[in-house]
Parts: structure tokens; sequence; C-alpha cells
């Protein structure tokens, strides 16, 4: 497999070459989760997937690697590889659950969040949804599936640009594949999507679409519950012509996690302590210890800016780039 299709970049090798040094004399190599099990995870790498389990070393930092995630791993004749490391996350989707935080997928640059007239556009939960995203450090985009459903398309898609301005919205008929290519484009080169939405918006039916195969199960009406794809389980899936799809990312109809009196910010709140001001705005200050992070490959750029913006902090600092 080449890494660069899957969602490799020189910031993640960077990281990686941090790790290798901390670990001498382990050869470590790197893999994308694409599968999570317990203690175990579907590895995507330079020779395939492959199997893995997670090292002691994985459960002493406390951190369980999730879908999307980049890890280090290191080979062991006739046994699973061994995860040994977790590289720092460019951005994250998160739900919140009882004991705070919960990362449902890493490493994810767009976010399509899917809604369709039939019944009531939801503008809370879509705001919702948009804002989860944007605290997790991805890009996002509204899709109006099922547009053939309402006589007044235009005054539709107008209503879903309102809820944020900066958002593209794209009109959609994914069962006969109207509007695929334009949503294909929102997906660069080697980047990772994620499609989320209530149930019944054509998630399925789009997924199928893009992957140009039947993966996942639709709803077609006759369907048997039991013949539903009923599992919470997150896969990735490699899109013809480079990039990546996360099927059901879980973000379904549940409780997103947004920036609160917690923040979902703690590593960057904990960096933050350190820097040279008190006030800082790890924007171009010296002695920013968040920046500092950044620069050694231990914090994403997109999260760092998502925080700074969840601040009010802007200016003096360009917004991450987006990856060619
Ligand atoms: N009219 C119309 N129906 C559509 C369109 N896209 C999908 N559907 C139908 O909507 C129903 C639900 O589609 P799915 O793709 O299963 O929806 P989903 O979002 O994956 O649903 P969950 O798996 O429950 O989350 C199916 O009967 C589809 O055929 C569309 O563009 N127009
Ligand atoms: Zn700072």
């Amino acid at each position: 497999m080449n890494l660069a299709e899957i969602g490799w970049t020189p910031e993640f090798e960077q990281a990686a070459q941090a790790v290798r040094a901390a670990a001498p004399g382990v050869e470590l190599q790197p893999g994308r989760v694409a599968g999570v099990g317990r203690n175990t995870a579907t590895l995507w790498t330079e020779g395939g997937a492959l199997e893995a389990v997670f090292a002691g070393t994985l459960r002493q930092a406390d951190v369980t690697p999730v879908v999307g995630d980049w890890v280090m791993a290191e080979a062991v004749p006739d046994a699973p590889l061994r995860v040994h490391a977790v590289l720092p996350r460019r951005t994250q989707l998160a739900r919140a659950v009882q004991a705070g935080m919960q990362v449902l997928s890493a490493n994810v640059d767009v976010v399509l969040v899917m809604t369709a007239p039939d019944g009531d556009i939801d503008e809370a939960r879509l705001s919702r949804y948009l804002e989860a995203v944007r605290v997790g450090g991805a890009r996002a985009a509204l899709l109006l599936n099922k547009v053939d459903l309402t006589r007044k398309p235009e005054a539709v898609l107008a209503q879903l640009r309102a809820l944020d301005p900066a958002v593209a919205v794209l009109p959609l008929r994914a069962t006969v594949g109207e509007g695929v290519a334009e949503v294909r484009e929102l997906i660069g080169p080697g980047e990772t999507a994620a499609l989320i939405g209530s149930s019944g918006m054509g998630k399925s039916t789009l997924t199928n679409a893009l992957l140009g195969r039947e993966v996942a199960q639709t709803g077609e009406v006759g369907a048997t519950r039991e013949g539903r794809h009923t599992t919470t389980a997150r896969t990735l899936y490699r899109l013809p012509g480079g990039g990546v799809l996360v099927d059901n990312p879980g973000l379904r109809d549940i409780e997103v996690w947004r920036e609160g009196e917690a923040g979902g910010f703690e590593d960057i709140e904990a960096l933050a302590a350190e820097c040279r001001f008190r006030k800082c705005t790890h924007g171009n200050e010296p002695g920013c210890a968040v920046q500092r992070a950044v620069s050694r490959g231990q914090l994403s750029e997109e999260r760092v800016e998502a925080y700074r913006a969840a601040q009010g902090f802007t200016g003096d600092r360009q917004k991450p780039k987006r990856r060619k």
C-alpha cells in the first residue's frame, strides 16, 4: 500500500522519527488503524493489511488507538504486529460520554454532514455536528441528499448555507449518482473523509456510490431488520483514485462532543501552561510551548488552529494549508 494515498504526511514521518529515536533497537513501522477490536487492530501498512495487538507501553501511555490513527508497530515473527505508539492526531471526531470524551475516529480531513429534505431539516442538530467537526480540527461540508424529494431545493440549500457561510453546501441525489462527482472533489488526494448524519439520510447509498461497489447495506424498503447492517464497527475504505472514507464514524444520533467547560483541548491547555507569556495566543510569540510541540511533531497544526479559533485568537498566524 502506498502510505501517502492513505493519508501519510511529512508531519507523520517527523513524528515517526521521534518515536523511533525514543525506542532504539526496536524496528518500528507505521500503520493506519483500519479497524479496532479489544486490544487488537487491523493496520494498513506498506506490506498490506496486517493484524496487530496493543503493547503494554500503549496501555501505560493511556491512549487507545481508534480508527484512522497512525501507529508505530513492531513486527514479531509468526505473530501479529505489536503497536507501541499512537502518532499525534491531526484531527479527531469525538463524542461526549459519561466519563467526558471518547475519540471515535482520527485524522479525518473532511467531514461530510448529510441531511435530506424529507421531514424537517434539524438546524440545531446540524449546527452541533458542524461545531463538533470544527472543534476536532477537520473541515466540514453539508450535503443535501434526496433533492428529488423537495420542490424547492434552492430554498433548502439557502437555509443550509445560512448555518455557516464558510461551509460548502452541495445538493445530491445519491440513488442516481447526481452530485457524487462534486462530493468526490471535496476529498483531496490522500485525504480522509467521514460521513455523518441521522439514520436514513442516504449515507450508505453515497458510500456505495463513492466506492463504486456495494459495501454498505442500504435501508431499501423490504430489507428485513435482521438483514440490516446494525454493527457499530468503524472501518476505513480506500477510495478509487486515492483517499480514504471512514464508514460509520459513530456520530449518527449521538451526543457530539463540543467545547464546554472541559474544552476537549486538555492536551493543548496543559502545554499552554508552559508558554513564556501568560497571555500567549500561541501564534508567533517567543517561548510558546504549544508551537514548540507543533514543530516537534507532537501536536497537529489543525488542532491548534481549532483551539485558537475556539479561544477567539485569530490573525498573526496562517491557517493550516490544505494538503495538495
Ligand atoms: N428519493 C431518494 N431516496 C434516496 C436518495 N438517497 C438514498 N435514498 C433512500 O433513502 C433510504 C435510506 O438510505 P441509506 O443509504 O440506507 O441511509 P443511511 O443514512 O445509510 O441510513 P442508516 O444506515 O440507517 O444510517 C434508502 O431507501 C435509499 O434508497 C436520494 O437521493 N433520493
Ligand atoms: Zn503559547
